[in-house]
């Protein structure tokens, strides 16, 4: 893409890019996802039977938010001591595989998707097509395979300037967050350094990424009362909707 001609700044930081995570940023899915990965897990521990404590939203917040699929099912069965073999990216949902649980937590997650819909966030909207109006470079960095869906979904496919998302993870060989990876490709993408981008994230694992990837400002966004946590990861500034963001334009 052609070189972005303007900036904005987040306090005295001057920020050329703009990326967004997807679930629980731009988009009301993170709690739609939690839902499936709940109903997944706490089927799975029964189908065990040896008692163990049911899913909760802090292995939600810990393991499996902002990961992409298979890497959440594995740090949760890691997290509980379980070992069960990989299998393969074609499992059916019905396979006691670790791809075999992914499968059956995306056919759990699109269900509840065609069954409610996807609603966006209109502060994270709003600040968008005010980035977008300044000629400020916008990119979506998501661990969802489903980004286009959800995307379309909300009516929101249009909106960014470049796109990095699970598929991308798989296609390029990218380490998913809270690895870096995804991130600077997306600033790659914009053809900009990580100094000049800021990140946007509601997940641990991807304020984390934002953080190990040296970006200019990591900005959390606290949807859910976790705020001291999204700090401790290495969010700079921590807001509870990006309505409340303070950004200031100025030509670059
Ligand atoms: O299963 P998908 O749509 O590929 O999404 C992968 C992950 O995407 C992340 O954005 C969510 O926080 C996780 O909960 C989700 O598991």
């Amino acid at each position: 893409m052609t070189a972005p001609s303007a900036v904005a700044h987040i306090g005295d930081v001057a920020c050329s890019g703009f990326l967004f995570d997807m679930d629980g940023v731009v988009t009301a899915t993170a709690r739609v996802h939690e839902r499936a990965w709940t109903r997944l897990f706490d089927g799975f521990l029964a189908e065990r039977g040896k008692g163990e404590a049911p899913f909760s939203a802090d292995d939600y917040l810990q393991y499996v938010d902002g990961r992409p699929r298979v890497d959440g099912v594995e740090s949760f069965l890691a997290s509980r001591s379980i070992e069960i073999p990989h299998g393969m990216a074609s499992d059916p949902p019905t396979a006691h595989t670790v791809c075999g649980l992914a499968a059956r937590k995306d056919e759990m997650f699109l269900h509840e998707l065609d069954e409610h819909g996807v609603a966006a966030f209109s502060g994270t909207v709003t600040l968008i097509r005010r980035l977008r109006e300044a000629h400020v470079a916008v990119a979506l960095v998501t661990a969802s395979r489903n980004a286009v869906r959800v995307l379309d979904a909300a009516g929101l496919t249009d909106l960014f300037d470049a796109r990095v998302d699970g598929l991308d993870v798989d296609r390029l060989s990218l380490a998913g967050k809270p690895e870096p990876d995804t991130y600077l490709e997306a600033a790659r993408r914009l053809g900009l350094e990580a100094g000049s981008c800021v990140v946007l994230e509601d997940a641990l694992a991807g304020v984390e990424a934002g953080r190990r990837g040296r970006f200019a400002v990591v900005v959390g966004v606290d949807r859910t009362h976790h705020a001291d946590a999204l700090r401790d990861a290495g969010a700079d500034v921590v807001v509870s909707d990006l309505s409340d963001l303070e950004v200031r334009f100025a030509a670059a």
